[in-house]
């Protein structure tokens, strides 16, 4: 009778702890103890994977669309309680104003987890702070100054490329955009002048860089994955880079770095200033300077994971936005004419030369780059993650550390509410003399603190690559062109599936 009883009330508490395990993993509460709408988790245990399943652009959609009239509102992503920010003002208050609530965001590896992925994406917190101290002189307007010739280069090999296509020959411009970032970076992060725009097929960094990024499911769902797993993975050591691709990014560096060393070339790049962060930090060790932070000092993985960052971050979405924009210009070719004659202009009055100063002075080019990227933020989701309890402006609801924000940036640069007819590509909305822009409804570099540390260089990048391509070309569609253009699911970044196939025509110089 007594061992009856005693299983019994095993049993009984056996049972309790499952159902309550159960509930915990079935049942997502956390938006109930607030006053505020949210969306239910759809899928018991894995919760809400809109990320997961949706193309991006769309998930940006569905995120903005599901409360018109809330400034902001609750939901999960998978399992993790997310706040997804509608208001303009709330995304310049969660990013800028109070950025010391939730300075990192939910992406990112742990920064130990290859030997390239000691960078500026995976750091957090104060680590990421002293980084992206030492990295954004690396960007200031003399440095892109010095990097305009290289840049030139480049956008010289792609005229010359344009130059020898057949009459009518149709190209993917994505794919050649691609080619064009690949050898930017590759020239500024890696030092190496490769001229991938005409040879593509002999060059092994072509193909591994390219490699690396290309969307793919496995790619998609590992850095999802990741987000959620990280101590798991990190238990069991799961790479996020291949250790031949490591071995093989981290040899081109030691190669060029060598090579400047023995003979003493300074080129102005972002290798050189890496290599120099670097070469400070080690005479401090040398002398034995305390550090005001062990895990800051610029060592050797350092140098190698931001060059190979810059790869990551610089690649896809350059080569995506150039695709779009080529896109747009050959659905419109009065555009071009416009572009073209404020090309010639601005080289009138700079004696021919596309000098930075002349990059500067190129107006309209600069509002067609920004109607791309409101049209086509490569970024449809931007996120943060609180660190610290956060207020919500205006409100007594009061979040815990650890939930997401979410900004639905693709969602919020089609609302005809801050761009009237969305999706039409009218560049003069964003002519300065209209000053129509409301602050934080347009983000596709980020905002704040943590927005892109390149956002002035890959404007410089894609203004000098479309204005020597409008100086001796006009692009237009082919009946190989997909209208409305296919976008890809297997990435984060809005891009398209089936490339971007167009012909070009030399202008009557
Ligand atoms: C059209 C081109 C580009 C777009 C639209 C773009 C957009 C973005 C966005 C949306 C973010 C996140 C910002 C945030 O969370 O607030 C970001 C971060 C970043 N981008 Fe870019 N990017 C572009 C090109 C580049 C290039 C060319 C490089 C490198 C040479 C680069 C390097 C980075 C880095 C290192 C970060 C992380 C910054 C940090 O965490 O502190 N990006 N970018």
């Amino acid at each position: 009778m007594e061992s009856n009883a005693l299983s019994y009330v095993v049993q009984t508490i056996l049972l309790t702890v499952t159902l309550l395990l159960f509930r915990k993993l079935v049942k997502l509460n956390f938006w109930k103890q607030f006053d505020i709408p949210f969306v239910e988790a759809p899928l018991p245990v894995i919760g809400d994977p809109l990320l997961f399943l949706k193309t991006p652009h769309i998930a940006s959609l569905r995120l903005y669309k599901q409360f018109p009239t809330e400034r902001f509102y609750g939901r999960y992503n998978l399992r993790k309680p997310t706040l997804v920010v509608r208001d303009p003002a709330l995304v310049e208050s969660v990013t800028i104003k109070d950025f010391s609530h939730m300075n990192n965001r939910n992406i990112g590896l742990d920064p130990d987890n290859n030997k390239l992925s000691k960078h500026l994406v995976n750091y957090r917190d104060e680590k990421w702070r002293a980084l992206r101290n030492k990295l954004t002189p690396t960007f200031s307007s003399g440095k892109l100054k010095g990097m305009q010739p290289q840049l030139i280069k480049c956008a010289e090999s792609l005229v010359k490329f344009l130059s020898n296509l057949k009459q009518g020959e149709v190209i993917d411009m994505k794919e050649i955009s691609g080619r064009f970032a690949v050898d930017v970076v590759s020239s500024c992060a890696f030092g190496l002048d490769l001229d991938i725009i005409n040879h593509p097929e002999e060059n092994k960094f072509y193909e591994v860089g390219i490699k690396v990024f290309q969307p793919s499911y496995f790619l998609k769902y590992f850095t999802l994955l990741q987000q959620y797993l990280a101590p798991l993975f990190k238990k069991l050591r799961v790479r996020a880079v291949d250790k031949k691709l490591e071995e093989f990014f981290i040899d081109a560096i030691d190669k060029t770095v060598k090579y400047r060393e023995e003979n003493k070339v300074n080129r102005q790049d972002f290798l050189q200033l890496l290599y120099d962060l670097k070469k400070k930090d080690d005479e401090l060790l040398k002398k034995g300077e305390p550090k005001p932070l062990d895990d800051g000092v610029f060592d050797h993985t350092t140098l190698v994971s931001n060059a190979f960052i810059f790869l990551g971050a610089g690649y896809e979405t350059t080569a995506t936005t150039l695709g779009f924009l080529f896109y747009e210009l050959a659905k419109q070719p009065s555009l071009q004419d416009k572009i073209y004659r404020e090309v010639m202009t601005v080289l009138g009055k700079h004696g021919g030369n596309l000098t930075f100063d002349a990059v500067g002075e190129l107006n309209y080019l600069d509002q067609v780059v920004a109607e791309t990227l409101r049209m086509y933020p490569p970024l449809a989701v931007m996120d943060r993650q609180i660190d610290k309890d956060y207020q919500i402006p205006g409100t007594n609801i009061v979040l815990p550390a650890g939930v997401l924000v979410f900004i639905p940036v693709y969602g919020l640069q089609h609302d005809p509410q801050y761009f009237p007819e969305p999706d039409k590509f009218i560049p003069e909305r964003f002519d300065p003399a209209l000053n129509s822009v409301v602050k934080g409804s347009y983000v596709p570099f980020g905002s704040g603190p943590r927005m892109c540390i390149a956002a002035r260089f890959a404007t410089l990048e894609i203004k000098i690559c479309v204005a020597m391509v409008m100086k001796h070309f006009k692009v237009a569609t082919t009946p190989r062109t997909e209208i409305p253009i296919e976008f890809e699911h297997r990435t984060f970044v809005v891009t398209q599936k089936n490339g971007v196939w167009l012909s070009v025509e030399k202008r009557n110089e």
